[in-house]
């Protein structure tokens, strides 16, 4: 098989960092708090918002998650978001994605105080994201469990090429600003880009986040390749993929698992930035 990237065990080790610093937050009476809106009845939702909350009980970080119908409206959802944005006991608040069709994503995520933005989708983090701010802002979870990822196992990004396939506002935008803002050489490819296959034998690093099964094979990566596989496809049998076939058995590329690999990050990077909230509310307070 290719070397695999254990980010299940990444995760762990971020973990019992996170640990400590919340054992220092309490020593000094701050208990950090995050809150969590689920709307409707999505059954992976459920299981990735359970998860959430069993991360922060065994860190000893405060959770509340609301739920909603699918029904619920719009009005009632913001309505939460500026009761969550008063409450001094909250550092952090997340809308669970996707949200019904007739709930305006963007609309929702705004509504939702900069200094609390866990997943960092506020056009305000996201500015100063891209602009590679100076200073403290939350930023995308699951791009920034990846860069965390990748500094174990590519420590120095300057000059690599990074080829980003994906280009939602949750993982494949936010990740070319952070490869980017670290030096590496940046494509953003997506739908109508016409030269993929050349793009992927030149790039260095590869971060697939298509959402469609086996969409890239390692052999078409090149010898070196880094590979970082977002994808989860439940198939019809049941059986978890992501977007990448490893087809490249001995190879010395590297690609992360599906499960474990990015997405363990995601929940650990999560529990990280509500932390680094807590303790930003606790130096401005
Ligand atoms: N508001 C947000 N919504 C969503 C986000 C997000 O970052 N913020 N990301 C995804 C879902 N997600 C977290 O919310 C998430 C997905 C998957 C995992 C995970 O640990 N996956 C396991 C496999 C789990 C399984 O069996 O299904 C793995 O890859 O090992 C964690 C978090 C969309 N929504």
């Amino acid at each position: 098989m290719t070397k695999l990237i254990d980010g299940k065990q990444v995760a762990e080790n971020l973990k019992v960092q996170i640990a400590s610093s919340v054992k220092k937050l309490i020593a000094l009476g701050i208990t950090p708090g995050i809150a969590v809106i689920l709307v409707g009845d999505d059954p992976a939702s459920q299981i990735y918002v359970r998860n959430k909350q069993r991360a922060a009980e065994k860190l000893g970080i405060d959770s509340e998650v609301i739920t909603f119908p699918a029904t619920v409206s719009e009005e009632k959802i913001l309505a939460k978001i500026n009761g969550l944005n008063a409450n001094p006991a909250i550092d952090a608040i997340l809308v669970q994605s996707p949200l019904p069709d007739h709930i305006d994503e963007h609309h929702i995520q705004s509504a939702i105080a900069p200094e609390k933005d866990v997943d960092g989708f506020h056009a305000h983090n996201v500015g100063a994201l891209f602009a590679n701010s100076e200073g403290y802002y939350p930023m995308a979870n699951t791009p920034r469990g990846i860069m965390t990822l990748l500094k174990e196992y590519v420590p120095d990004l300057t000059g690599k090429n990074a080829l980003v396939i994906g280009r939602s506002i949750l993982v494949g935008r936010p990740m070319m600003a952070m490869l980017n803002n670290a030096n590496a050489t940046v494509t953003l490819a997506h739908r109508h880009t016409k030269n993929l296959a050349q793009l992927v034998a030149t790039a260095d690093v590869i971060i697939v986040a298509v959402g469609k099964p086996h969409f890239l094979k390692m052999s078409a990566a090149k010898a070196d390749a880094v590979v970082i596989d977002v994808g989860i496809n439940r198939l019809e049998d049941g059986q978890l993929v992501g977007d990448v076939l490893d087809d490249m058995p001995d190879s010395e590329q590297l690609l992360t698992p599906v499960p474990g690999g990015v997405g363990p990050m995601t929940i650990a990077t999560l529990m990280q930035t509500t932390i680094e909230l807590a303790q930003q509310h606790s130096i401005f307070e």
